[in-house]
């Protein structure tokens, strides 16, 4: 059914969507230096329910520290917060974006006169790289930019600025005719999608770059080495792969909170094994949406309830 969304929570204050509004000069909205989440929350079975809610507002408290925000909200005010938001829109199933930035005082690079203010909203998501996407596959290419290292920018770190490399490779790709790029790092070698880690399979083991590659510590990277690991995969987490291993692996995916588990089916024009979702990805695929819409009990502690 239509699900429409017209509440945002600010700073304590269920607001009207359209009144969820901040002034032209603030901070963050100058210099990138707010810090986000993107979360999903599932329709069950048992009803609605949060995924990995804790580890998400983990990376949130984390990537606020490392720009120096001091988020004036508990954890326990903020899940109060979410979880009644969802209530208050009846919604079954939606994407959930807190956001923690720098306000209106002054501006000027020093945020230090600035409040750190805080929001978060949901709304109805559906496949991140398009509904036939989670089966066919996309069609990518390697971005002509790089990704910034982390020791320039911290990968690590969920924050907004650091979406600017994100978007120019993105958008180089579908201006290119393709769905969304892979981003190499500076040596070169594979670091993530724009909004999304990278996995290669080949010869029936599981590959994926490590944080020391400048990356972000993506959730649903963990969660699918989790889940590999669990059907007995040999599953290598810091794993350095060179562009050229892309077009020879056997299979190839990415996973994020947005892009859960899709295929990719070519890069840069070259079939990825048979030039469609490969064998190992569809059984992690399988078991994510499984495991994520409870057909089965397993890590039943990474929900919260609606
Ligand atoms: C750069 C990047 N790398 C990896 C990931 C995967 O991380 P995780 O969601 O914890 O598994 C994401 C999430 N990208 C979020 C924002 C997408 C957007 O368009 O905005 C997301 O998937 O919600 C990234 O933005």
């Amino acid at each position: 059914e239509e699900m429409d969304v017209d509440t945002i929570w600010m700073d304590g204050e269920f607001t009207d969507w359209a009144d969820a509004q901040v002034h032209v000069l603030t901070h963050s909205l100058h210099y990138g230096t707010a810090v986000f989440e993107g979360v999903r929350c599932y329709d069950t079975e048992q009803g609605p329910a949060i995924f990995r809610w804790e580890e998400h507002l983990d990376r949130l408290y984390q990537s606020a520290a490392a720009l120096d925000h001091e988020i004036e909200h508990t954890r326990e005010e903020l899940t109060e917060a979410t979880l009644e938001l969802i209530r208050r829109q009846d919604l079954r199933s939606c994407y959930i974006r807190p956001l923690v930035y720098y306000g209106y005082d002054s501006l000027g690079v020093s945020p230090e006169e600035c409040p750190t203010d805080t929001m978060i909203a949901c709304w109805p998501w559906g496949a991140y790289l398009g509904e036939e996407a989670l089966e066919e596959g996309v069609d990518v290419m390697v971005s002509s930019w790089r990704k910034h290292h982390s020791s320039m920018i911290p990968t690590n770190v969920k924050a907004t600025g650091a979406y600017i490399n994100s978007m120019l490779a993105g958008e180089e790709a579908r201006g290119n005719g393709y769905i969304e790029a892979i981003v190499l790092n500076k040596e070169g070698d594979v670091a993530e999608g724009p909004g999304e880690n990278v996995f290669m399979v080949n010869d029936g083991e599981i590959y994926t770059p490590g944080l020391a590659e400048s990356i972000l510590d993506g959730i649903t990277r963990q969660t699918v080495i989790d889940i590999a690991t669990d059907l007995g995969y040999e599953v290598h987490e810091e794993a350095k792969i060179a562009r050229g291993q892309l077009y020879t692996a056997d299979e190839l995916f990415f996973t994020g909170t947005a892009a859960e588990v899709t295929p990719i089916r070519t890069v840069d024009d070259k079939e990825i094994g048979a030039g469609t979702r490969g064998p190992v990805t569809e059984e992690i695929q399988q078991r994510f949406f499984d495991v994520v819409e409870r057909r089965t009990d397993d890590y039943d502690d990474w929900f919260s309830y609606v």
